[in-house]
């Protein structure tokens, strides 16, 4: 047994300056006999969609009821058709989620499962967006491991074993108080103080691992805090900056849970998803770097309530400072250096603060979040 492996092995490296697919199946193959802790029993038969249907991929989205991902399948959807976008997660569905386009039950840490998909779907590529975020990461760590940790181990022997091209985003939180923090470059320290940030880093480092060792199409982008009027934030550090619009709106009060003085990168939705796609449909010969930081703004508390007041000046903002999500927020970069993802694949934001609060705005005072939504 050890000897077949071996000689894959050989053969894997020899395939070295060859495009993916054919390292994938190797690979796969060498996994299907090896004694990995996955049991690859289709040895011999996987097969290698990615490199073949980058016209019309088979898409899966993991964790898609959260913040980005029915955006991303809306996006997506548009792109390449409506069925060959499936969204799935482990909880049940908003209704005109559930009627605007095909939805599954995935829980990624059940691996058969997760090949069953797969394999009866078609699936080419795999965004992988499940995920417990920073600040409900720190208060539940092991389920922060098991999900982002275990999880991801899930995502990348899938999409190993069937040729997937496979994009996984990771985040400023990523990076520590000992990264440069303003700008933070692509290549620096990394040492994460939360366990959201030390998974993250982890993905990208299995990523690039299985994109050198195995020839895995790993495609990753650290996304800034995300801001959005038709989802809601799912738990991390940077959700006051989705959730004082909708108070300006409804109520004229917000009570800020970081200091007025707290400099964070942000990116409105748009600019995210589009990046998203962007990143996913790159030929694999522009990609010098398998991840990449993508910048749009940088704020703090007190610049975006001075924006959001010139539209609504009667805003009121208290601050009652969370000590957990302040420590977090203050290891993280002001900004990052994105000019890599510029050069390579030609990424640019539209939006900056004051497009980002004119459109938010809009968006939330006529509806058109929940038009958007449907
Ligand atoms: N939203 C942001 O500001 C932001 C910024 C940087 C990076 N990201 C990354 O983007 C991705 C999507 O972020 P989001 O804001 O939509 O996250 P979110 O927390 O809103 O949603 C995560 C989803 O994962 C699902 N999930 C949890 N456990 C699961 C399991 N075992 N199996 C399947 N699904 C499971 C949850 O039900 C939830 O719907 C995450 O990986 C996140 O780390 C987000
Ligand atoms: C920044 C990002 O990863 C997420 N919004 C969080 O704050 O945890």
């Amino acid at each position: 047994m050890m000897l077949v492996v071996r000689l894959l092995r050989g053969a894997v490296k020899r395939a070295g300056s060859r495009p993916p697919c054919s390292t994938e199946r190797l690979i796969s193959a060498a996994r299907g006999i090896s004694s990995s802790s996955q049991d690859f029993s289709a040895f011999g038969r996987t097969q290698s969609a990615s490199c073949t249907d980058t016209d019309r991929p088979k898409i899966l989205i993991t964790g898609g009821l959260g913040q980005l991902g029915v955006g991303l399948a809306k996006l997506l959807r548009r792109r390449f058709g409506k069925d060959n976008v499936i969204l799935s997660d482990i909880r049940k569905p908003p209704n005109h989620v559930y009627h605007n386009g095909p939805f599954i039950f995935s829980d990624i840490l059940d691996y058969k499962n997760l090949r069953e998909i797969v394999v009866n779907n078609n699936i080419s590529w795999l965004v992988h967006y499940s995920a417990v975020l920073s600040a409900v990461g720190e208060s539940n760590v092991s389920l922060a491991k098991e999900v982002n940790i275990t999880g991801l181990h899930n995502i990348l022997d899938i999409a190993t074993e069937h040729g997937l091209r496979v994009f996984v985003p990771s985040t400023i939180g990523a990076f520590g108080p000992s990264s440069p923090r303003d700008p933070t470059p692509d290549l620096c320290v990394q040492r994460p103080r939360t366990i959201y940030g030390v998974s993250k880093v982890h993905a990208e480092l299995m990523g690039e691992y299985y994109h050198h060792r195995y020839g895995l199409d790993f495609r990753c982008l650290r996304y800034p805090g995300i801001i959005s009027a038709d989802s809601q934030p799912g738990g991390g550090t940077t959700d006051y900056a989705v959730q004082i619009f909708h108070a300006a709106v409804k109520t004229g009060h917000f009570e800020c849970n970081l200091r007025s003085d707290t400099r964070l990168p942000m990116m409105y939705i748009d600019d995210c998803l589009r990046a998203t796609l962007e990143i996913l449909e790159a030929p694999a010969d522009t990609l010098a770097s398998r991840t990449y930081n993508i910048h749009a703004m940088s704020f703090t508390p007190h610049d975006l309530t001075q924006e959001i007041q010139k539209v609504l000046p009667d805003l009121k903002v208290t601050y009652n400072v969370d000590p957990v999500r302040q420590a977090i927020a203050e290891g993280w970069p002001m900004a990052l250096e994105d000019s890599a993802a510029r050069r390579d694949w030609g990424w640019k934001h539209e939006y900056d603060l004051q497009e980002l609060v004119q459109t938010m705005l809009t968006q939330i005072n006529t509806g058109n979040h929940l038009a958007q939504a449907n």
